[in-house]
């Protein structure tokens, strides 16, 4: 073999072996292009053509439709051809026009009935996996029109139709074929269980090398790569041999409907010359009829499939959106002139508590609370509760949460206020220190907040809450990750950028002499382990 590029150690990215020949890959990849275009070329010239011609001839023939017969069937072909041409053009529009719709009311479902939730707690909007499976579930349930509803619907129709027709050609021919048109959903219908197993365990083993393919570089700084890639290549032989066992039902299935198919053509023509003694034209159309209805079965295979598919989305789609965390713990809320009365609020004991504890706190108009403690004392359930049972009171409340979108930095915090000012904006801005990392209000926010640091981002979501000037404000850690510079500037802005009678709620791992300062000495501090 010849190596033909300029660099050694990989030829065989470079170059393709053909016989004794090696062939550039990039010449191969011209040829192929350029095969690709003279073949959708002739395509679009056949395709041009015979539409051409056959809508011409059926719409110069319109006047010969009823001039049917079997010695003169050109009225006929005219007619199916533009019956096929107009039904098939309308058939597209009105059926994708109802899947767009379908899709729209879907995904409109979706997004409602997570708003209607409490802040936070529909796993799918935080988890990114999950919500592109969601709206691809959407758009197999959507699409079910054409997949699974038109073929099976075609199916029947049709398929009675012609059997009837048959049955007035030549009887027992025509019985011959409905008995076999009746018990194909049979064949297509045997496989469809197997094949969605396959598709699950498929689905599985891929969902376990993206896994794998994510925790690579981590698992490579641990020195373990070596063993993930043995996992990884049994898992791809895993997946190899599912590949074959899929293709294996698909040329089995296909070969059991053609054999079907034969013998049963067969024995319509057995049927129709020894039983009814049809003539030539009959039996040619009852044959011809059959071959028609006898392709049906392989189409509704593929519709069972979807159909299946379509209910595995289904339920996926029910359980993602049903996926909500446990349920919070419940706390009681007052509001009043004279603030925030929270009581009730059960801390159960675990590890950290060797008794259970109720939290009460009684917050004034412009006061603060902490709640601190080590990792897993429930901080985060306890702003979780609170946030859930604040709007129930007419509280406009923000709870701080992951999300930056595509768009400015202005964009961004104009979702919390979109009447806030640019110099409104500007000054949230250099208050958290954010002006100095040379950020502005026309900085550019990539997908999930890239690429901003995760200091930034957690400011910039603080300048948000700001911005959108809330009667209570939560907030989860919001120095995480911060220098203690930065973190005491964060909370001092926090503590007085809110309206004077804001009620600000925090939670903090630790609380620091310098976090006391930045938020008044005077604030509430209720540690929970
Ligand atoms: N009041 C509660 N009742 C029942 N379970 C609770 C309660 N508070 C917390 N938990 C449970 O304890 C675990 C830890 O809680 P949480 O995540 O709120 O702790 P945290 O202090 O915020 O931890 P970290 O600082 O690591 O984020 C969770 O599984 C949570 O469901």
């Amino acid at each position: 073999m010849t190596d033909t590029g300029t660099t050694r150690s990989a030829p065989a990215t470079r170059t393709a072996t053909r016989g004794a020949r090696t062939v550039r890959p990039s010449l191969l990849a011209f040829a192929g292009l350029g095969l690709a275009v003279l073949a959708e070329a002739g395509s679009i010239g056949l395709l041009g053509l015979s539409g051409w011609f056959i809508s011409s001839c059926a719409i110069a023939g319109g006047a010969t439709f009823s001039a049917f017969s079997y010695i003169a069937p050109s009225g006929g072909v005219r007619s199916f051809a533009l019956l096929r041409i107009a039904a098939g053009y309308g058939e597209r529009l009105t059926e994708h026009s109802v899947v767009l719709q379908r899709l729209g009311a879907l995904r409109l479902r979706f997004f409602t009935d997570a708003a209607s939730r409490p802040a936070g707690r529909i796993r799918p909007l935080r988890d990114g996996e999950l919500l592109d499976r969601a709206m691809s579930d959407t758009e197999a349930l959507s699409r079910t029109l054409i997949t699974v509803t038109s073929p099976i619907v075609v199916f029947l129709v049709t398929g009675a139709a012609a059997t009837a027709i048959a049955v007035i050609a030549s009887p027992a021919a025509g019985v011959v074929l409905g008995i076999a048109w009746a018990v194909s959903p049979l064949l297509a219908r045997a496989r469809v269980s197997r094949v969605v197993a396959d598709s699950t365990v498929r689905a599985q083993i891929t969902g376990e090398l993206v896994t794998a393919l994510d925790a690579w570089p981590e698992l490579a700084s641990l020195g373990a790569a070596d063993h993930l890639a043995k996992r990884a290549t049994v898992l791809l032989d895993r997946l190899e041999s599912r590949e074959r066992r899929t293709s294996r039902y698909d040329e089995r299935r296909s070969l059991a409907l053609t054999l079907f198919s034969a013998v049963t053509l067969a024995v319509i023509a057995a049927a129709g010359a020894l039983v009814d003694h049809a003539g030539a034209a009959n039996l040619t159309l009852v044959l011809l009829l059959g071959i028609g209805t006898l392709a049906l079965p392989g189409r509704l295979a593929a519709a069972l499939d979807a159909r299946a598919d379509a209910h595995r989305a289904e339920k996926r789609l029910a359980a993602t959106m049903g996926s909500e965390d446990a349920p919070l713990p419940a706390i009681q809320v007052e509001v009043g002139p004279e603030g925030l009365a929270l009581t009730g609020y059960r801390l159960p004991a675990d590890s950290l508590r060797s008794t259970d504890r109720t939290i009460s706190a009684a917050l004034g108009p412009g006061e603060t609370l902490v709640v601190t403690g080590v990792s897993g004392s429930g901080k985060t359930t306890f702003l979780d509760a609170l946030s859930a049972a604040l709007p129930g009171h007419g509280v406009i409340s923000s709870r701080i949460d992951d999300h930056l979108f595509t768009g400015t930095i202005a964009d961004n915090l104009r979702l919390g206020r979109p009447a806030a000012t640019d110099d409104e904006l500007a000054s949230l801005l250099s208050e958290l220190l954010l002006d100095r990392a040379g950020i502005t209000l026309s900085t550019p926010v990539g997908v999930g907040g890239r690429p901003l640091s995760g200091g930034e981002q957690t400011r910039i979501r603080l300048a948000r809450a700001l911005a959108a000037r809330p009667g209570v404000l939560l907030v989860d850690e919001p120095t995480a990750g911060l220098d203690a510079e930065t973190s005491a500037v964060v909370l001092h802005t926090l503590r007085h950028r809110l309206h004077v009678d804001s009620i600000l709620v925090l939670a903090l791992h630790t609380v620091t002499p310098e976090a006391r300062i930045a938020l008044g000495w005077w604030c509430d501090v209720i540690t929970f382990d």
